[in-house]
């Protein structure tokens, strides 16, 4: 069990936190905590939920106190009453509900419909305990999701259950080796199963270790995938993270040489060895640039060379329709983060979801704001192997704050290709496609010249639509058959000049170049009068709100 966890919930209930809300999905963990807190302040557990009414906990053991207590406020009142008479209960032989500790287990619809005598009874309750009139007594409300009437905020201590550690990781793979019977050769301690199923809650592991010990009848290293698999799915149902497996190097990235160099030098910062030499582990990147230009595609490269799982976060995702769920949202997805890492947090996109921040406060009661600050303190306080990989496409709706030193290790801009990076692109999509030996080193340095202004995602595009001209002739890939698709292409960088100019001189001071080389001139435009950089000479960029 996460002691710091259960230490936490001690201390609240030794200072008298008039009330304490846990939020986690993990029932049997959470009674666990829960029972621990009432040995460590010597107190009797109460756990009561709709179903089965108030049980009273001792270690393994527990007893009914009292079935059909249904109504909230006949609980409370249960509790609460000064003059409790175990009488007044026939099945309640021996209750003491002094120095006693009060579970409630999932009242978030009540407490979501901020039901007025629910409030004004906990209220009382929070009021009196603040006056020390009642010491003996603690209530703990345990639910999946956090919901809190505004009425008792100030009164309540918001307490995430973490996720299973390696410990109890390791105690669901003995139970379910126990339950299904496996013999000794057929199972192993690994660490690498432990890790397939970090980011599980129990019951999720449990059922994964149950169908891999089902299927195969043994639970070995040799089930990593089966479990690592199931996971993928977990994650996925979530809605807000995806799994990646990865699939390109580092190698595969044309051009931006100072920002593999860069990722390159870092690639072992979370082996124990940089731990002995007394580095921290890099908190992240932010990419910036314009669309098709190899942000993604190095977010999955990265992940492939450092060996590390890939989860990308679904920014937009994150924001739930019910109060208080975009802010549960995030916190979940950087609590799973941070329970499978090492790893790597790519969040695509960045701004799009925060753009609805406006400099003055918000747009939508609060709720980016406070999403944008629960991440942004995650960023600048997390002490956990979570290596972030932040991309952007527009500038101008970041906010400030995220672009501040100190969120992440370096900015990085990414440009579009120059002309040596652009003929590195073509040559890696041809190999990519078994074509690397299609065309010679000249004809590559033409393609390379006529591409100008050109993205990766362009020139990928252009190599993809040769090979349909010569597919459809019946005929090898020529040459010319890339040089006919290139020029039957208009690129992005012509439409977007004023953005692009405007931007790297935005950019100067303010983020590193991702490539090594300087950027070519942007192509000619037909009217040039269209790409003046009037922005530029008066000292701003009118995309850039606010940043300092
Ligand atoms: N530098 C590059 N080297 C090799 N391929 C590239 C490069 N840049 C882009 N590509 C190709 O273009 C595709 C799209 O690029 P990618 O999605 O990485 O761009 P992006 O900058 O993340 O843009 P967006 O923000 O629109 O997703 C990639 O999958 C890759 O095949």
């Amino acid at each position: 069990m996460s002691e710091l966890f259960s230490d936490s919930v001690t201390t609240n209930i030794r200072a008298g936190a008039p009330i304490i809300q846990i939020i986690g999905h993990d029932t049997l963990r959470i009674h666990a905590v829960c029972l621990e807190a009432a040995q460590e302040t010597n107190r009797t557990l109460y756990i009561w939920n709709r179903c089965r009414g108030i049980r009273e906990f001792q270690g393994t053991s527990e007893q009914l106190i009292k079935e059909n207590i249904n109504q909230l406020p006949e609980l409370l009142d249960w509790y609460l009453s000064e003059s409790f008479e175990p009488d007044d209960f026939s099945d309640a032989p021996d209750a003491e509900q002094s120095n006693s500790i009060l579970l409630i287990e999932d009242i978030h619809a009540e407490l979501e419909q901020a039901d007025p005598s629910l409030i004004s009874q906990l209220r009382s309750y929070a009021l009196q305990k603040s006056r020390l009139e009642l010491t003996d007594q603690a209530i703990i409300l345990s639910q999946p999701v956090s919901c809190l009437p505004v009425e008792l905020q100030k009164d309540t201590q918001v307490l995430s259950m973490p996720l299973p550690d390696r410990e109890e990781i390791k105690t669901l793979i003995e139970a379910t080796k126990e339950h299904y019977g496996i013999d000794d050769r057929d199972f192993d301690e690994s660490a690498r199963l432990i890790d397939a199923a970090l980011g599980l809650s129990t019951s999720e592991a449990q059922l994964a270790f149950a169908k891999v010990a089902v299927a195969k009848g043994r639970l070995t290293e040799a089930e990593v995938d089966l479990v690592v698999s199931e996971k993928e799915q977990v994650i996925r149902k979530s809605g807000l993270l995806e799994y990646f497996h990865p699939q390109f190097a580092l190698e595969d990235v044309g051009g931006l040489q100072n920002l593999k160099s860069w990722l390159n030098r870092r690639s072992e910062a979370f082996s124990e060895n940089a731990r002995k030499c007394g580095l921290e582990y890099p908190k992240g990147v932010l990419m910036l640039g314009l669309p098709g230009t190899g942000k993604s595609l190095t977010a999955k490269a990265v992940s492939s060379s450092w060996q590390l799982p890939l989860l990308r976060l679904d920014m937009g995702k994150v924001f739930g329709g019910i109060v208080g769920q975009s802010e549960e949202n995030i916190r979940n997805a950087l609590q799973v983060a941070e329970t499978i890492s090492p790893c790597i947090l790519w969040v695509d996109e960045i701004e799009k979801a925060l753009s609805g921040m406006q400099s003055s406060g918000s747009t939508d009661g609060g709720t980016t704001s406070r999403v944008l600050g629960t991440f942004l303190t995650w960023m600048q306080e997390k002490t956990s192997p979570v290596f972030v990989l932040a991309t952007a496409n527009h500038i101008e709706m970041l906010p400030p704050e995220l672009l501040r030193k100190g969120r992440v290790d370096e900015i990085f801009f990414v440009d579009l290709p120059t002309c040596e990076e652009r003929k590195d692109i073509l040559s890696i999509h041809l190999r990519r496609r078994d074509r690397g030996d299609a065309l010679s080193d000249d004809n590559l340095n033409r393609l390379a010249s006529i591409s100008k202004g050109f993205t990766g995602a362009e020139l990928e595009e252009a190599v993809k639509e040769a090979m349909f001209m010569a597919f459809s002739d019946d005929r090898p890939l020529q040459w010319t058959d890339i040089e006919r698709a290139i020029q039957s292409t208009s690129p992005l960088s012509v439409t977007m000049q004023e953005t692009i100019l405007d931007t790297r001189e935005w950019i100067k001071g303010r983020a590193v170049p991702a490539s090594a080389v300087k950027p070519d001139p942007l192509p000619e435009a037909k009217d040039k009068s269209d790409v003046r950089p009037r922005l530029i000479q008066e000292g701003k960029n009118p995309f850039v709100k606010n940043n300092k």
